[in-house]
């Protein structure tokens, strides 16, 4: 059997992946089927850091944020990914992973705080990272935390799972001729203003040199087919 392509990846999941087909919240038949997936990757020895997003809660009381002073709601929004990051911990409890909450924001009855050294550390023990509430910084998204927290632990690669599976030459969601591209550079992600991954990160990646793949959440098996290299979904490369 090959081996996986990688020894240390960051992992983005969107929290509106968490949904599953419900309008907001947290899905359970989806959360399990994620970790199981994520189990299989850790499974064959790689080490597992991930980053989740908060769109699904967030989402859910969008109509009482609208006219809400942005930092405000951008603080609500890092929580709700703290809530993510629990249930997903929980989740993965549930299948026998064993994984850590570290936080961006202080609130240490509920998540130790984000500390690199030992974030690390429990790398190198076998446990996965869930890295809760993004950079802790207002204006900014969990996209650019994958970048951040994956430059931070030296990750081999950021694995962006969402909605599409891959970067498209436009919006597939909003327009049917779009196409996916297998490669794509950065400097071209980023002048043609593709979206599926928010210039910030695009640029702190670009800049280090670290690769990003883009995937469709929904596809089963997808995780384990980009860990091993295959040709799945979009490769961002220098
Ligand atoms: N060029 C593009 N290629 C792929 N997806 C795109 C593109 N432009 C816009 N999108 C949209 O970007 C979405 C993914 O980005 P985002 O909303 O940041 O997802 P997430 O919630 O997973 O972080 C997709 O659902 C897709 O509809
Ligand atoms: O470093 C960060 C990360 C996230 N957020 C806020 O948290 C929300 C949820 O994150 P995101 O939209 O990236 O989640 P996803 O779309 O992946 O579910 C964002 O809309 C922001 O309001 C923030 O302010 N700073």
């Amino acid at each position: 059997m090959s081996a996986p392509a990688y020894k240390r990846i960051l992992l983005k999941l969107s929290g509106e992946a968490l949904m599953g087909d419900d309008a907001y919240g947290i899905n359970r038949a989806t959360i399990t089927r994620i970790v199981s997936e994520v189990k299989e990757v850790v499974d064959l020895g790689v080490q597992v850091a991930v980053v989740i997003g908060g769109g699904n809660i967030f989402r859910g009381v969008a109509p009482a944020a609208e006219g809400m002073d942005r930092a405000t709601a951008d603080y609500m929004g890092m929580l709700a990914t703290v809530m993510n990051a629990m249930a997903l911990q929980d989740a993965m409890k549930n299948i026998g992973l064993n994984a850590r909450v570290q936080s961006a924001l202080s609130i240490e009855q509920v998540a130790e705080p984000y500390i690199r050294g030992k974030a690390i550390r429990y790398l190198e023990e076998g446990r996965v990272v869930i890295f809760g509430a993004g950079t802790g910084n207002p204006f900014f998204t969990t996209d650019t935390a994958a970048a951040l927290r994956g430059m931070e632990i030296n990750a081999e690669i950021v694995i962006k799972a969402t909605k599409v599976d891959g970067v498209y030459t436009d919006d597939p969601k909003t327009n049917p001729e779009a196409m996916r591209y297998k490669t794509i550079s950065f400097d071209e992600a980023i002048t043609k203003n593709l979206k599926v991954m928010d210039a910030t990160a695009l640029t702190l990646c670009r800049d280090q040199k670290l690769p990003i793949s883009v995937f469709s959440i929904f596809k089963q098996g997808a995780l384990k087919k980009v860990i091993m290299g295959e040709d799945e979904g979009t490769m961002v490369l220098p």
